[in-house]
C-alpha cells in the first residue's frame, strides 16, 4: 500500500483536528505514512503537501479548526483541476485518500475516485446537512457555542423584557436551530424546513406577550430573511423594540467538545481500516450511535423533514 493522503476542505469544523489525528495514528499502527494536504482541494493543486508525522498530532486533540487549513476551491470544480490534483497525488505516491469535511468536499472525493484514487469521506461540518450520517464533526461543538451564546443574550432579554432575533448558521439546514430550541434556547425559530413568515412570527410573539411573557427569543437559520427588514416587521406591527444578533463565525472555531472528539476518533480510525480492507469511495457516518459507512454517491445535502423533532417542538413551544 503507497501512502495515505489527508485533507481538510470547506468551512472548518471543531473536531477536525481530532480527525486527523486519528488518521495519522491509525495509519502508523497499520505501519503506513500519512502525507498531510494542506489548504484542501487548492492546496493539493498546488502540492501543498508534507508528511503528517505522530509527533506532528500529539497535542491537536483540543484545537479547534484545522492544523491542516482549509479552502473552498473554484479550480477543482473544474476537471482540468481535478486532473492537476491526480498529477500531484501521483507524483507524491499517494494513492490513497481521506477528505474530511461536508457535502461539496465529499463530492469531490468522489470525483477523484473516477479517476483512479481510493478515497474515503469522513463528515466535518457545522451544519449537519447531511441525510445519510445522523451527525457530522463539529455540529455537537457548535450547538453548544450556540446555546452558551443563547443564554447570555436570554439574560439581557429577561433583564429588560426584551425580544431578539438570533441568526445561527447551518446554510440550507435547520439543525442548529432546530436543537438550539429543542435544548431550550429559543421560543420561536423558523428553519429551512419549517419556514415561518413574518406574519406568523408577529403572531406567536403577539400571543406570548399578551400572555405576560415580554423576553423573546427568535432564533433563525442564516439565509432564509432580511434580517432587517424582519425586525423592523416586528417593530411596527408589535409597537415593541427588537434587537438582532447574527451569530457568524463564533459559531466555528473553539475547542471541539467530548462527543465531537470521540465522534472524529472513531471515523478517523473507521476511514483508514476501510482503505486498509481495500474499500473505495465511501463515506464514514453514524446511525443510533453506530458506526456506519455508505457509498459517496448517497452524499447529499437535501433537506430532510425532522417531523419527530418537530413534533417534539411543538408539545415544548407553545
Ligand atoms: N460537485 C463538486 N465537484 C467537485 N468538487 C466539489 C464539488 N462541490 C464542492 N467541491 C469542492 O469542495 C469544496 C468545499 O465544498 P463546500 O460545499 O464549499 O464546503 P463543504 O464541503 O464544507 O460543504 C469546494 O470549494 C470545491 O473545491
Ligand atoms: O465561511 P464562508 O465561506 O463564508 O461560508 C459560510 C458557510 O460555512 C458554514 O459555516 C459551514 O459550511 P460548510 O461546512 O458546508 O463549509 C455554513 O454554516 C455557512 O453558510
Ligand atoms: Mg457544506
Amino acid at each position: 500500500m503507497s501512502k495515505i493522503g489527508v485533507l481538510t476542505s470547506g468551512g472548518d469544523a471543531p473536531g477536525m483536528n481530532v480527525a486527523i489525528r486519528a488518521v495519522v495514528k491509525t495509519a502508523n499502527y497499520y505501519q503506513l505514512d500519512v502525507m498531510g494536504i494542506q489548504y484542501g482541494y487548492q492546496g493539493l493543486i498546488e502540492g501543498k503537501i508534507q508528511r503528517l508525522t505522530s509527533s506532528k498530532v500529539e497535542d491537536i486533540a483540543d484545537k479547534g479548526g484545522t492544523i491542516l487549513k482549509t479552502s473552498r476551491s473554484s479550480e477543482f470544480m473544474l476537471e482540468t483541476g481535478r486532473k492537476k490534483a491526480i498529477k500531484v497525488l501521483k507524483k507524491f505516491d499517494i494513492n490513497f485518500l481521506v477528505v474530511i469535511g461536508g457535502e461539496g468536499s465529499l463530492k469531490g472525493a468522489e470525483k477523484l475516485h473516477e479517476l483512479g484514487i481510493k478515497v474515503i469521506g469522513i463528515p466535518g461540518t457545522i451544519d449537519n446537512d447531511l441525510a445519510y450520517t445522523d451527525y457530522s464533526i463539529g455540529f455537537d461543538t457548535t450547538l453548544n457555542t450556540v446555546l452558551e451564546c443563547i443564554g447570555k443574550i436570554k439574560d439581557t432579554d429577561f433583564s429588560h423584557d426584551k425580544t431578539t432575533i438570533v441568526e445561527v448558521m447551518g446554510r440550507y439546514c435547520g439543525d442548529l436551530a432546530l436543537y438550539s430550541a429543542l435544548a431550550g434556547g429559543g421560543e420561536i425559530i423558523s428553519t429551512p424546513e419549517r419556514k415561518l413568515d413574518f406574519e406568523t412570527i408577529c403572531s406567536k410573539l403577539h400571543l406570548r406577550i399578551s400572555s405576560g411573557k415580554h423576553d423573546n427569543l427568535v432564533i433563525i437559520t442564516e439565509r432564509m430573511f432580511d434580517l432587517q427588514e424582519l425586525q423592523r416587521y416586528i417593530e411596527e406591527k408589535l409597537n415593541i423594540s427588537v434587537r438582532t444578533t447574527v451569530l457568524g463565525f463564533i459559531q466555528r472555531g473553539g475547542k471541539p467538545s467530548a462527543f465531537d472528539r470521540v465522534l472524529a476518533s472513531k471515523m478517523g480510525i473507521a476511514a483508514v481500516e476501510l482503505l486498509i480492507k481495500g474499500h473505495s469511495v465511501q463515506t464514514i457516518g453514524i446511525k443510533e450511535n453506530k458506526i456506519i459507512h455508505k457509498e459517496l454517491k448517497n452524499v447529499n445535502a437535501e433537506i430532510i423533514d425532522k417531523q419527530d423533532k418537530y413534533r417534539l417542538l411543538e408539545r415544548l413551544l407553545h
